[in-house]
């Protein structure tokens, strides 16, 4: 068995002591909407993400998607079922630790750079090193320039987001999401607001630093030219993920 179905199921790699990354089973998200009936937003959602992953996920406006998301990124926990982060149960940390782990261990890149305007490139790398401990931050603006070196803006540390293209602020964003050395990038949409050249332009980007570091990486996205870069791929329909052979299929009639 190999690709989304041992995925699917939690089967580890025959032969690798692997810690998985990342383990959704069962897991079913419900909300309960004032005077509504019970809403069920994410239903019976197996998956597993390994380090060094590359999974892509596909679904329509109100699949559920970003429920999901804040899932994957521990922002908020299922209604049933399990969620473990490195073999551990989520719901057995508190809620500084999730911070914690959330914030050494996963990074977000979002369709919405969210740079603080009035701060220099620099700075906004530098920004998440400031709740790290010891050499990190310590050595937080060195280390920041470093993350910009290795984006291709070592030459655009000072500058205020405004006076950089969109694919030069996105460059920034995945520069503050990465400097920490996360072992899980969520992606989410992160080609949304740039032209197509620049959109893969910055999935290669995203694609070196996750192979350089190690770390897995899941992009939630409409496009299945963004989604076809990894290497397992689900759909999202109606709250349920179903792995697909191809992305492109999945995603015929989806609205962005
Ligand atoms: N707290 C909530 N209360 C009521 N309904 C909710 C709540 N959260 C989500 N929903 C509903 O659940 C469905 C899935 O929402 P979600 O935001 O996860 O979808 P999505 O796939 O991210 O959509 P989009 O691509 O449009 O952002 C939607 O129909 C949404 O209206």
């Amino acid at each position: 068995m190999h690709g989304p179905a041992r995925r699917q199921l939690g089967v580890r790699r025959a032969g690798a002591d692997v810690v998985s990354l990342l383990q959704l089973q069962d897991v079913t998200r419900t909300v309960l909407p004032p005077d509504q009936p019970a809403l069920t937003i994410l239903s019976g959602v197996d998956l597993t993400v390994e380090p060094g992953d590359r999974i892509s996920i596909v679904g329509r406006s109100g699949s559920g998607k970003s429920t999901l998301l804040n899932i994957l990124g521990l922002l908020d926990l299922p209604t049933s079922g399990t969620l473990t982060f490195a073999d551990r149960p989520v719901k057995s940390y508190s809620g500084g630790e999730r911070d914690r782990v959330r914030g050494a261990r996963i990074g977000f890149v979002f369709q919405q750079f969210n740079l603080l305007p009035g701060r220099t490139a620099l700075e906004n790398v530098a920004m998440p090193l400031l709740y790290a401990t010891g050499r990190q931050f310590w050595r937080r603006r060195s280390l920041a320039a470093e993350m910009l070196e290795a984006v291709g803006l070592g030459h655009r540390l000072e500058s205020l987001p405004d006076r950089l293209s969109g694919g030069e602020q996105q460059r920034v964003a995945i520069a503050r999401s990465l400097v920490r050395g996360p072992s899980l990038i969520l992606a989410d949409e992160p080609t949304g607001a740039l032209d197509l050249d620049t959109g893969q332009s910055v999935m290669e980007l995203i694609d070196e630093v996750a192979t350089r570091t190690g770390a897995a990486l899941v992009t939630i996205t409409h496009d299945p030219a963004i989604a076809r870069r990894a290497r397992d791929h689900f759909r999202l329909d109606r709250g349920v993920l179903t792995p697909v052979a191809d992305p492109a299929l999945s995603v015929s009639g989806v609205e962005s």
